[in-house]
Protein backbone atom coordinates (compact mmCIF):
# COMPACT_ATOMS: atom_id res chain seq x y z
CA UNK A 1 0.00 0.00 0.00
CA UNK A 2 2.83 2.25 -0.16
CA UNK A 3 2.70 2.88 -3.28
CA UNK A 4 -1.12 4.87 -2.86
CA UNK A 5 -1.07 8.02 -2.18
CA UNK A 6 -4.94 8.47 -0.43
CA UNK A 7 -5.46 11.98 -1.37
CA UNK A 8 -4.84 11.91 -5.23
CA UNK A 9 -7.08 8.75 -5.42
CA UNK A 10 -3.99 7.90 -7.80
CA UNK A 11 -1.23 5.29 -7.68
CA UNK A 12 2.12 6.65 -8.40
CA UNK A 13 3.11 3.72 -9.73
CA UNK A 14 3.19 3.32 -13.46
CA UNK A 15 -0.02 0.34 -14.10
CA UNK A 16 2.49 -0.99 -16.87
CA UNK A 17 5.89 -0.86 -14.74
CA UNK A 18 4.49 -2.72 -11.49
CA UNK A 19 5.42 -6.36 -11.27
CA UNK A 20 2.12 -8.63 -11.17
CA UNK A 21 1.69 -9.20 -7.74
CA UNK A 22 1.72 -5.33 -7.37
CA UNK A 23 -0.97 -5.19 -10.29
CA UNK A 24 -3.13 -7.87 -8.98
CA UNK A 25 -2.99 -5.43 -6.01
CA UNK A 26 -4.01 -2.31 -7.60
CA UNK A 27 -7.07 -3.50 -9.69
CA UNK A 28 -8.40 -5.97 -7.07
CA UNK A 29 -8.77 -2.70 -4.44
CA UNK A 30 -10.06 -0.46 -7.70
CA UNK A 31 -12.01 -3.75 -8.54
CA UNK A 32 -13.63 -3.82 -4.71
CA UNK A 33 -14.44 -0.07 -4.91
CA UNK A 34 -16.33 -0.21 -8.19
CA UNK A 35 -18.06 -2.91 -7.24
CA UNK A 36 -19.35 -1.42 -4.13
CA UNK A 37 -20.60 1.82 -5.89
CA UNK A 38 -22.22 -0.42 -8.70
CA UNK A 39 -24.13 -2.30 -5.47
CA UNK A 40 -25.40 1.13 -4.62
CA UNK A 41 -25.84 2.59 -8.17
CA UNK A 42 -27.82 -0.44 -9.37
CA UNK A 43 -28.88 -2.02 -6.48
CA UNK A 44 -28.71 -5.26 -4.56
CA UNK A 45 -30.58 -7.23 -6.63
CA UNK A 46 -29.38 -6.05 -9.95
CA UNK A 47 -25.95 -6.54 -9.10
CA UNK A 48 -26.43 -10.12 -7.79
CA UNK A 49 -28.07 -10.92 -10.91
CA UNK A 50 -26.02 -9.31 -13.95
CA UNK A 51 -22.81 -8.29 -12.41
CA UNK A 52 -21.74 -9.96 -9.31
CA UNK A 53 -20.36 -13.16 -11.38
CA UNK A 54 -17.99 -10.82 -13.13
CA UNK A 55 -14.64 -11.65 -12.21
CA UNK A 56 -11.08 -9.49 -13.25
CA UNK A 57 -8.69 -10.14 -15.81
CA UNK A 58 -5.29 -8.59 -16.71
CA UNK A 59 -4.63 -5.46 -18.22
CA UNK A 60 -2.82 -4.44 -21.33
CA UNK A 61 -1.58 -1.13 -22.32
CA UNK A 62 -4.84 0.95 -21.71
CA UNK A 63 -7.50 -1.91 -22.03
CA UNK A 64 -8.37 -3.97 -18.91
CA UNK A 65 -10.47 -7.25 -19.58
CA UNK A 66 -13.37 -8.45 -17.43
CA UNK A 67 -14.86 -11.92 -17.67
CA UNK A 68 -18.26 -13.17 -16.92
CA UNK A 69 -18.72 -16.85 -17.36
CA UNK A 70 -21.72 -17.13 -20.00
CA UNK A 71 -22.23 -15.86 -23.52
CA UNK A 72 -25.60 -14.49 -22.34
CA UNK A 73 -24.46 -13.08 -19.31
CA UNK A 74 -21.47 -11.57 -21.62
CA UNK A 75 -23.71 -9.85 -23.68
CA UNK A 76 -26.45 -8.73 -21.26
CA UNK A 77 -23.29 -7.17 -18.98
CA UNK A 78 -22.04 -5.64 -22.41
CA UNK A 79 -25.31 -4.38 -23.63
CA UNK A 80 -26.55 -2.99 -20.32
CA UNK A 81 -23.28 -1.92 -18.51
CA UNK A 82 -20.83 -1.27 -20.86
CA UNK A 83 -19.96 2.51 -20.53
CA UNK A 84 -21.03 2.38 -16.72
CA UNK A 85 -17.94 -0.41 -16.67
CA UNK A 86 -15.67 1.83 -18.56
CA UNK A 87 -16.64 5.24 -16.82
CA UNK A 88 -16.38 3.80 -13.15
CA UNK A 89 -13.04 1.96 -14.13
CA UNK A 90 -11.83 5.34 -15.89
CA UNK A 91 -12.30 7.39 -13.16
CA UNK A 92 -10.64 4.92 -10.87
CA UNK A 93 -7.46 4.34 -12.57
CA UNK A 94 -7.25 7.42 -15.55
CA UNK A 95 -4.62 5.48 -17.16
CA UNK A 96 -7.43 2.40 -18.07
CA UNK A 97 -9.61 3.62 -21.21
CA UNK A 98 -11.36 0.74 -22.70
CA UNK A 99 -13.14 -2.03 -20.82
CA UNK A 100 -13.29 -5.61 -22.56
CA UNK A 101 -15.82 -8.50 -21.20
CA UNK A 102 -14.70 -11.88 -22.34
CA UNK A 103 -16.11 -15.13 -21.47
CA UNK A 104 -14.14 -16.94 -18.37
CA UNK A 105 -13.31 -20.07 -20.44
CA UNK A 106 -11.77 -19.24 -23.55
CA UNK A 107 -11.63 -22.33 -26.09
CA UNK A 108 -8.50 -21.96 -28.75
CA UNK A 109 -10.56 -21.49 -31.80
CA UNK A 110 -13.69 -19.93 -30.37
CA UNK A 111 -14.49 -16.21 -31.81
CA UNK A 112 -14.60 -15.22 -27.66
CA UNK A 113 -10.31 -16.50 -27.70
CA UNK A 114 -8.92 -13.12 -25.84
CA UNK A 115 -6.36 -11.17 -27.65
CA UNK A 116 -5.01 -9.66 -24.87
CA UNK A 117 -1.51 -11.30 -23.40
CA UNK A 118 -2.44 -11.04 -19.80
CA UNK A 119 -5.40 -13.45 -20.27
CA UNK A 120 -2.93 -15.76 -18.16
CA UNK A 121 -3.89 -18.05 -14.68
CA UNK A 122 -1.55 -14.99 -12.48
CA UNK A 123 -3.26 -12.61 -13.55
CA UNK A 124 -6.93 -13.98 -13.31
CA UNK A 125 -8.40 -12.30 -10.31
CA UNK A 126 -11.31 -13.43 -7.87
CA UNK A 127 -13.75 -11.25 -7.74
CA UNK A 128 -14.20 -8.98 -4.61
CA UNK A 129 -17.38 -11.16 -3.86
CA UNK A 130 -15.40 -14.73 -3.63
CA UNK A 131 -12.46 -13.29 -2.29
CA UNK A 132 -14.52 -11.91 0.56
CA UNK A 133 -15.24 -16.16 1.11
CA UNK A 134 -11.65 -16.56 1.49
CA UNK A 135 -11.00 -13.87 3.56
CA UNK A 136 -13.80 -13.42 6.18
CA UNK A 137 -11.65 -15.00 9.03
CA UNK A 138 -8.62 -12.46 8.38
CA UNK A 139 -7.96 -10.23 10.82
CA UNK A 140 -8.97 -6.91 9.38
CA UNK A 141 -5.59 -5.05 10.22
CA UNK A 142 -4.11 -7.91 7.54
CA UNK A 143 -6.94 -7.09 4.80
CA UNK A 144 -5.54 -5.07 1.64
CA UNK A 145 -9.03 -3.95 0.88
CA UNK A 146 -8.96 -0.75 2.16
CA UNK A 147 -11.64 0.21 4.48
CA UNK A 148 -13.25 3.00 2.99
CA UNK A 149 -15.38 2.50 0.20
CA UNK A 150 -15.00 6.47 -1.13
CA UNK A 151 -12.23 9.13 -1.52
CA UNK A 152 -12.80 10.23 2.07
CA UNK A 153 -12.15 8.52 5.69
CA UNK A 154 -15.56 6.62 6.71
CA UNK A 155 -14.96 7.62 10.19
CA UNK A 156 -14.95 11.40 9.24
CA UNK A 157 -18.33 10.85 7.24
CA UNK A 158 -20.63 10.80 10.21
CA UNK A 159 -23.55 11.47 10.46
CA UNK A 160 -24.33 8.01 9.92
CA UNK A 161 -26.33 7.36 6.69
CA UNK A 162 -28.97 4.89 6.02
CA UNK A 163 -29.19 2.87 2.61
CA UNK A 164 -32.79 1.76 2.71
CA UNK A 165 -33.66 -0.31 -0.27
CA UNK A 166 -37.05 1.18 -1.43
CA UNK A 167 -37.91 -2.13 -3.31
CA UNK A 168 -37.90 -3.91 0.14
CA UNK A 169 -41.13 -3.14 1.71
CA UNK A 170 -43.63 -4.91 3.84
CA UNK A 171 -45.97 -4.47 0.55
CA UNK A 172 -44.18 -6.71 -1.26
CA UNK A 173 -42.84 -9.37 0.99
CA UNK A 174 -44.84 -12.73 0.33
CA UNK A 175 -45.88 -14.61 3.55
CA UNK A 176 -46.27 -18.25 3.68
CA UNK A 177 -45.67 -20.59 6.50
CA UNK A 178 -42.03 -20.48 6.72
CA UNK A 179 -41.71 -16.86 7.45
CA UNK A 180 -44.96 -15.66 8.78
CA UNK A 181 -43.90 -15.47 12.41
CA UNK A 182 -40.85 -12.99 11.01
CA UNK A 183 -43.22 -11.32 9.29
CA UNK A 184 -45.81 -10.64 11.97
CA UNK A 185 -42.94 -9.69 14.78
CA UNK A 186 -41.50 -7.23 12.07
CA UNK A 187 -45.05 -5.46 11.23
CA UNK A 188 -45.24 -5.55 15.23
CA UNK A 189 -41.91 -3.77 15.85
CA UNK A 190 -42.28 -0.99 12.79
CA UNK A 191 -46.02 -0.60 14.47
CA UNK A 192 -44.91 -0.43 17.88
CA UNK A 193 -41.09 0.07 18.27
CA UNK A 194 -39.61 -0.59 21.63
CA UNK A 195 -42.17 -2.52 23.25
CA UNK A 196 -41.26 -4.69 25.61
CA UNK A 197 -40.87 -8.28 24.62
CA UNK A 198 -39.66 -7.14 21.20
CA UNK A 199 -36.47 -5.40 21.71
CA UNK A 200 -34.36 -6.60 20.76
CA UNK A 201 -35.61 -8.12 17.70
CA UNK A 202 -33.45 -10.69 16.51
CA UNK A 203 -34.58 -12.52 13.16
CA UNK A 204 -32.32 -15.41 11.76
CA UNK A 205 -32.33 -17.37 9.00
CA UNK A 206 -30.07 -19.02 5.68
CA UNK A 207 -29.12 -17.21 2.75
CA UNK A 208 -31.51 -15.14 0.83
CA UNK A 209 -34.65 -15.45 2.70
CA UNK A 210 -35.82 -12.56 3.46
CA UNK A 211 -34.10 -10.76 6.80
CA UNK A 212 -32.78 -8.09 4.91
CA UNK A 213 -35.68 -7.59 3.34
CA UNK A 214 -38.07 -7.41 6.45
CA UNK A 215 -35.59 -4.64 8.16
CA UNK A 216 -35.64 -2.50 5.70
CA UNK A 217 -39.17 -2.83 5.50
CA UNK A 218 -39.32 -2.05 9.28
CA UNK A 219 -36.74 1.03 8.34
CA UNK A 220 -39.09 2.25 6.06
CA UNK A 221 -42.32 2.13 7.95
CA UNK A 222 -40.59 3.62 11.32
CA UNK A 223 -39.24 6.45 9.07
CA UNK A 224 -42.11 7.27 7.01
CA UNK A 225 -43.98 7.53 10.45
CA UNK A 226 -42.14 10.74 11.24
CA UNK A 227 -39.65 11.63 14.00
CA UNK A 228 -37.66 8.47 14.05
CA UNK A 229 -34.25 8.35 13.27
CA UNK A 230 -33.48 4.88 11.76
CA UNK A 231 -29.90 3.37 10.87
CA UNK A 232 -29.24 0.52 9.17
CA UNK A 233 -25.94 -1.22 8.23
CA UNK A 234 -24.21 -4.81 8.16
CA UNK A 235 -22.24 -5.74 10.94
CA UNK A 236 -19.50 -5.77 8.00
CA UNK A 237 -20.28 -2.13 7.66
CA UNK A 238 -20.40 -1.65 11.56
CA UNK A 239 -17.13 -2.77 11.91
CA UNK A 240 -15.49 -0.82 8.85
CA UNK A 241 -16.98 2.46 10.35
CA UNK A 242 -15.39 1.42 13.66
CA UNK A 243 -11.80 1.07 12.63
CA UNK A 244 -12.37 3.94 10.40
CA UNK A 245 -13.51 6.09 13.30
CA UNK A 246 -10.18 4.95 15.45
CA UNK A 247 -7.98 5.89 12.50
CA UNK A 248 -9.23 9.25 11.95
CA UNK A 249 -9.63 9.99 15.75
CA UNK A 250 -13.27 10.21 15.82
CA UNK A 251 -14.28 7.66 18.09
CA UNK A 252 -16.54 10.02 20.12
CA UNK A 253 -18.17 11.40 17.20
CA UNK A 254 -18.59 7.89 16.17
CA UNK A 255 -19.99 6.22 19.28
CA UNK A 256 -22.84 9.58 19.82
CA UNK A 257 -23.84 8.87 16.67
CA UNK A 258 -24.47 5.44 16.70
CA UNK A 259 -25.95 5.95 20.21
CA UNK A 260 -28.45 8.65 19.04
CA UNK A 261 -30.02 6.94 16.51
CA UNK A 262 -33.88 6.06 17.75
CA UNK A 263 -33.83 2.70 16.10
CA UNK A 264 -30.46 0.70 15.09
CA UNK A 265 -30.23 -2.34 12.67
CA UNK A 266 -27.38 -4.48 12.14
CA UNK A 267 -27.78 -7.16 9.90
CA UNK A 268 -25.34 -10.26 9.48
CA UNK A 269 -24.32 -9.92 13.00
CA UNK A 270 -22.37 -13.74 12.41
CA UNK A 271 -19.84 -11.39 11.01
CA UNK A 272 -18.63 -9.73 13.96
CA UNK A 273 -17.54 -13.49 15.01
CA UNK A 274 -13.73 -13.36 15.51
CA UNK A 275 -13.55 -9.72 15.80
CA UNK A 276 -13.69 -9.12 19.69
CA UNK A 277 -12.70 -5.10 19.42
CA UNK A 278 -15.80 -4.61 17.13
CA UNK A 279 -18.11 -6.95 19.34
CA UNK A 280 -17.40 -5.09 22.10
CA UNK A 281 -17.76 -2.07 21.03
CA UNK A 282 -21.09 -2.84 19.33
CA UNK A 283 -22.14 -4.68 22.86
CA UNK A 284 -21.53 -1.00 24.24
CA UNK A 285 -23.56 0.22 21.89
CA UNK A 286 -26.26 -1.91 22.70
CA UNK A 287 -26.29 -1.82 26.09
CA UNK A 288 -26.47 1.94 25.73
CA UNK A 289 -29.41 2.22 23.52
CA UNK A 290 -32.05 -0.51 24.54
CA UNK A 291 -30.99 0.99 28.37
CA UNK A 292 -32.64 4.60 26.28
CA UNK A 293 -34.98 3.02 25.22
CA UNK A 294 -34.29 2.48 21.90
CA UNK A 295 -35.22 -0.13 19.64
CA UNK A 296 -32.28 -2.91 17.98
CA UNK A 297 -33.10 -5.29 15.16
CA UNK A 298 -30.26 -7.47 14.43
CA UNK A 299 -30.08 -10.64 11.81
CA UNK A 300 -27.94 -13.26 11.60
CA UNK A 301 -27.95 -16.88 10.01
CA UNK A 302 -27.75 -18.57 13.35
CA UNK A 303 -30.27 -18.18 16.93
CA UNK A 304 -27.95 -16.20 19.28
CA UNK A 305 -27.94 -19.35 21.55
CA UNK A 306 -25.62 -20.85 18.19
CA UNK A 307 -24.16 -18.32 17.37
CA UNK A 308 -20.78 -19.63 19.09
CA UNK A 309 -18.14 -17.51 18.90
CA UNK A 310 -20.23 -14.69 19.94
CA UNK A 311 -19.50 -13.54 23.70
CA UNK A 312 -21.84 -14.95 25.94
CA UNK A 313 -22.84 -11.47 27.94
CA UNK A 314 -23.83 -10.11 24.23
CA UNK A 315 -25.82 -13.10 22.97
CA UNK A 316 -27.27 -13.26 26.36
CA UNK A 317 -28.24 -9.69 25.74
CA UNK A 318 -29.62 -10.86 22.08
CA UNK A 319 -31.57 -13.32 22.85
CA UNK A 320 -33.88 -10.95 25.76
CA UNK A 321 -35.72 -10.11 23.17
CA UNK A 322 -38.23 -11.59 20.45
CA UNK A 323 -36.17 -14.19 18.42
CA UNK A 324 -38.22 -15.07 15.09
CA UNK A 325 -36.38 -17.14 12.09
CA UNK A 326 -37.26 -17.49 8.56
CA UNK A 327 -37.46 -21.22 7.66
CA UNK A 328 -36.25 -22.20 4.52
CA UNK A 329 -39.11 -21.52 1.84
CA UNK A 330 -41.50 -24.56 1.05
CA UNK A 331 -42.51 -25.04 -2.65
CA UNK A 332 -45.76 -23.03 -2.19
CA UNK A 333 -44.07 -20.03 -0.71
CA UNK A 334 -41.85 -20.30 -3.93
CA UNK A 335 -44.44 -20.38 -6.29
CA UNK A 336 -46.23 -17.52 -4.66
CA UNK A 337 -43.25 -15.61 -4.62
CA UNK A 338 -42.56 -16.06 -8.76
CA UNK A 339 -46.15 -15.42 -9.09
CA UNK A 340 -45.77 -12.13 -7.24
CA UNK A 341 -42.66 -11.26 -9.06
CA UNK A 342 -43.76 -11.59 -12.38
CA UNK A 343 -46.66 -9.49 -11.97
CA UNK A 344 -45.04 -6.90 -10.76
CA UNK A 345 -42.70 -6.97 -13.70
CA UNK A 346 -46.00 -7.27 -15.84
CA UNK A 347 -44.67 -10.72 -17.55
CA UNK A 348 -46.89 -13.57 -18.12
CA UNK A 349 -44.90 -16.49 -17.69
CA UNK A 350 -46.89 -20.00 -17.74
CA UNK A 351 -47.48 -21.80 -14.66
CA UNK A 352 -45.47 -24.79 -15.90
CA UNK A 353 -41.91 -22.61 -16.30
CA UNK A 354 -42.68 -21.05 -12.92
CA UNK A 355 -43.43 -24.79 -11.48
CA UNK A 356 -39.83 -25.44 -13.06
CA UNK A 357 -38.29 -22.62 -11.07
CA UNK A 358 -39.92 -23.45 -8.24
CA UNK A 359 -39.07 -27.24 -8.49
CA UNK A 360 -35.51 -26.33 -9.38
CA UNK A 361 -34.35 -23.61 -7.28
CA UNK A 362 -34.88 -24.53 -3.71
CA UNK A 363 -32.39 -22.73 -1.88
CA UNK A 364 -32.87 -19.10 -1.42
CA UNK A 365 -35.27 -16.39 -2.84
CA UNK A 366 -32.44 -14.03 -4.22
CA UNK A 367 -31.17 -17.09 -6.37
CA UNK A 368 -34.95 -17.71 -7.89
CA UNK A 369 -35.82 -13.99 -8.09
CA UNK A 370 -32.04 -13.89 -10.11
CA UNK A 371 -32.96 -16.74 -12.33
CA UNK A 372 -36.42 -14.77 -12.59
CA UNK A 373 -35.19 -11.69 -13.71
CA UNK A 374 -32.42 -12.90 -15.99
CA UNK A 375 -35.56 -14.97 -17.73
CA UNK A 376 -37.48 -11.31 -18.49
CA UNK A 377 -34.55 -9.91 -19.66
CA UNK A 378 -34.21 -12.80 -21.70
CA UNK A 379 -37.06 -12.63 -23.25
CA UNK A 380 -37.58 -8.76 -23.72
CA UNK A 381 -33.94 -8.83 -25.07
CA UNK A 382 -34.73 -10.77 -28.16
CA UNK A 383 -38.82 -10.58 -27.55
CA UNK A 384 -38.71 -14.66 -27.45
CA UNK A 385 -41.70 -16.01 -25.08
CA UNK A 386 -40.19 -17.99 -22.02
CA UNK A 387 -40.81 -21.46 -22.94
CA UNK A 388 -39.11 -23.92 -20.74
CA UNK A 389 -36.59 -24.90 -23.45
CA UNK A 390 -35.47 -21.43 -23.83
CA UNK A 391 -35.46 -21.79 -19.59
CA UNK A 392 -33.26 -24.48 -19.30
CA UNK A 393 -30.89 -22.78 -22.24
CA UNK A 394 -31.06 -19.08 -20.49
CA UNK A 395 -30.29 -20.53 -17.20
CA UNK A 396 -28.04 -22.94 -17.91
CA UNK A 397 -25.17 -21.79 -15.47
CA UNK A 398 -27.46 -21.63 -12.47
CA UNK A 399 -29.45 -24.95 -13.74
CA UNK A 400 -26.41 -26.73 -13.68
CA UNK A 401 -25.28 -25.73 -10.16
CA UNK A 402 -28.55 -27.30 -8.85
CA UNK A 403 -27.91 -30.77 -10.41
CA UNK A 404 -27.42 -33.81 -8.67
CA UNK A 405 -27.24 -37.00 -8.74
CA UNK A 406 -31.36 -39.13 -9.07
CA UNK A 407 -31.47 -42.46 -7.61
CA UNK A 408 -34.42 -45.05 -9.56
CA UNK A 409 -36.18 -45.04 -6.24
CA UNK A 410 -36.66 -41.37 -6.20
CA UNK A 411 -37.94 -41.42 -9.66
CA UNK A 412 -40.27 -44.05 -8.93
CA UNK A 413 -41.46 -42.25 -6.10
CA UNK A 414 -42.01 -38.79 -8.15
CA UNK A 415 -43.21 -40.67 -11.36
CA UNK A 416 -45.76 -42.44 -8.65
CA UNK A 417 -47.00 -39.04 -7.30
CA UNK A 418 -47.48 -37.41 -10.36
CA UNK A 419 -49.41 -40.52 -11.94
CA UNK A 420 -51.44 -40.92 -8.69
CA UNK A 421 -50.49 -44.33 -8.41
CA UNK A 422 -49.19 -46.60 -5.32
CA UNK A 423 -45.57 -46.47 -5.04
CA UNK A 424 -45.92 -49.93 -4.96
CA UNK A 425 -47.09 -50.58 -8.60
CA UNK A 426 -43.55 -49.52 -10.21
CA UNK A 427 -42.15 -53.36 -8.93
CA UNK A 428 -45.61 -55.19 -8.94
CA UNK A 429 -46.77 -57.80 -11.48
CA UNK A 430 -49.97 -55.53 -12.28
CA UNK A 431 -50.35 -55.04 -16.13
CA UNK A 432 -53.87 -52.40 -15.94
CA UNK A 433 -52.39 -49.26 -18.27
CA UNK A 434 -53.06 -47.04 -15.49
CA UNK A 435 -50.23 -48.07 -13.53
CA UNK A 436 -48.40 -49.83 -16.54
CA UNK A 437 -47.58 -46.67 -18.76
CA UNK A 438 -46.06 -44.82 -15.27
CA UNK A 439 -44.17 -47.53 -14.59
CA UNK A 440 -42.78 -47.62 -18.29
CA UNK A 441 -42.35 -43.63 -17.86
CA UNK A 442 -39.94 -44.47 -14.53
CA UNK A 443 -38.12 -46.50 -16.49
CA UNK A 444 -37.30 -44.64 -19.34
CA UNK A 445 -36.12 -41.56 -17.09
CA UNK A 446 -34.40 -44.20 -15.00
CA UNK A 447 -32.46 -44.64 -18.61
CA UNK A 448 -32.06 -41.02 -18.91
CA UNK A 449 -31.01 -39.69 -15.62
CA UNK A 450 -29.11 -42.59 -14.22
CA UNK A 451 -26.14 -44.55 -15.27
CA UNK A 452 -27.82 -48.05 -14.23
CA UNK A 453 -27.74 -50.45 -17.36
CA UNK A 454 -30.69 -52.22 -18.74
CA UNK A 455 -30.82 -55.34 -16.32
CA UNK A 456 -30.40 -53.13 -13.66
CA UNK A 457 -33.06 -50.93 -14.26
CA UNK A 458 -35.44 -54.04 -14.59
CA UNK A 459 -34.20 -55.61 -11.56
CA UNK A 460 -35.43 -52.32 -9.74
CA UNK A 461 -38.67 -52.60 -11.45
CA UNK A 462 -39.74 -55.80 -9.61
CA UNK A 463 -36.76 -58.19 -11.11
CA UNK A 464 -38.28 -57.49 -15.04
CA UNK A 465 -36.03 -58.61 -17.64
CA UNK A 466 -33.97 -55.99 -19.59
CA UNK A 467 -36.00 -56.65 -22.79
CA UNK A 468 -38.82 -55.00 -21.02
CA UNK A 469 -37.04 -52.10 -19.88
CA UNK A 470 -36.14 -52.12 -23.79
CA UNK A 471 -39.40 -52.14 -24.86
CA UNK A 472 -40.69 -49.32 -22.17
CA UNK A 473 -38.16 -47.38 -23.60
CA UNK A 474 -38.70 -47.54 -27.14
CA UNK A 475 -42.91 -46.81 -26.38
CA UNK A 476 -42.27 -43.77 -23.72
CA UNK A 477 -40.21 -42.45 -26.82
CA UNK A 478 -43.04 -43.45 -29.41
CA UNK A 479 -45.53 -41.50 -27.44
CA UNK A 480 -43.05 -38.47 -27.06
CA UNK A 481 -42.61 -38.29 -30.38
CA UNK A 482 -46.47 -38.02 -31.54
CA UNK A 483 -48.32 -36.73 -28.48
CA UNK A 484 -47.07 -32.95 -27.29
CA UNK A 485 -49.00 -32.96 -24.47
CA UNK A 486 -47.54 -36.33 -22.94
CA UNK A 487 -43.69 -35.33 -24.11
CA UNK A 488 -44.03 -32.04 -22.04
CA UNK A 489 -45.77 -34.29 -19.16
CA UNK A 490 -42.77 -36.50 -19.14
CA UNK A 491 -40.10 -33.24 -19.82
CA UNK A 492 -41.55 -31.65 -16.36
CA UNK A 493 -41.39 -34.81 -14.67
CA UNK A 494 -37.65 -35.02 -15.53
CA UNK A 495 -36.66 -31.50 -14.86
CA UNK A 496 -38.28 -32.08 -11.62
CA UNK A 497 -36.83 -34.85 -10.39
CA UNK A 498 -33.45 -32.83 -11.80
CA UNK A 499 -33.87 -30.46 -9.08
N1 LIG B 1 -40.92 -13.62 1.23
C1 LIG B 1 -40.35 -12.87 0.27
N2 LIG B 1 -41.11 -12.15 -0.58
C2 LIG B 1 -40.55 -11.42 -1.56
N3 LIG B 1 -39.24 -11.32 -1.77
C3 LIG B 1 -38.43 -12.00 -0.95
C4 LIG B 1 -38.94 -12.81 0.11
N4 LIG B 1 -37.90 -13.37 0.76
C5 LIG B 1 -36.80 -12.93 0.15
N5 LIG B 1 -37.11 -12.11 -0.87
C6 LIG B 1 -36.18 -11.44 -1.80
O1 LIG B 1 -35.03 -12.27 -1.91
C7 LIG B 1 -33.87 -11.48 -1.95
C8 LIG B 1 -32.95 -11.89 -0.83
O2 LIG B 1 -33.52 -11.51 0.42
P1 LIG B 1 -32.68 -10.84 1.59
O3 LIG B 1 -31.53 -10.06 1.03
O4 LIG B 1 -33.63 -10.13 2.46
O5 LIG B 1 -32.12 -12.15 2.28
P2 LIG B 1 -31.27 -12.32 3.62
O6 LIG B 1 -31.98 -13.34 4.42
O7 LIG B 1 -31.01 -11.01 4.23
O8 LIG B 1 -29.93 -12.93 3.02
P3 LIG B 1 -28.43 -12.88 3.59
O9 LIG B 1 -28.34 -13.98 4.58
O10 LIG B 1 -27.60 -13.15 2.37
O11 LIG B 1 -28.18 -11.53 4.16
C9 LIG B 1 -34.31 -10.03 -1.87
O12 LIG B 1 -34.36 -9.49 -3.15
C10 LIG B 1 -35.70 -10.12 -1.28
O13 LIG B 1 -36.53 -9.07 -1.72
Amino acid sequence: MSDFTEESNEFTLSLKDADPETLKSILEIHWDRICSRLKIEVGEVEYRTWLQQITLGGIEEDELTLYLPTRFLRDWVRSQYNSKLNQLWNSELSQIRRVELALTIPSANSEDSPTKTEVTQENHIASPSNRANKDSTQPIQERSVPITDNKEDEGSKLPLQTQLDPRFTFDNFIVGKPNEFAYACSRRVAERPSSPGFNPLFLYGGVGLGKTHLMHAIGFELAQAGNISVSYMSAEKFMYRFIASIRSQSTIEFKEELRSVDVLMIDDLQFLIGKDNTQEEFFHTFNALIDAGRQIIVSADKSPSDLSGLEDRLRTRLGCGMVADIHATTYELRISILEAKAASAKVVISPKVLEFLAHKITTNVRELEGALNRLIAHANLFGRPITLEATQEVLHDILKSHERRVTIEEIQRKVSEHCNIRQTDMTSARRARAVARPRQIAMYLAKQLTSRSLPEIGRKFGNRDHTTVMHAISRISELIEKDSAFAEDVELLRRMLES
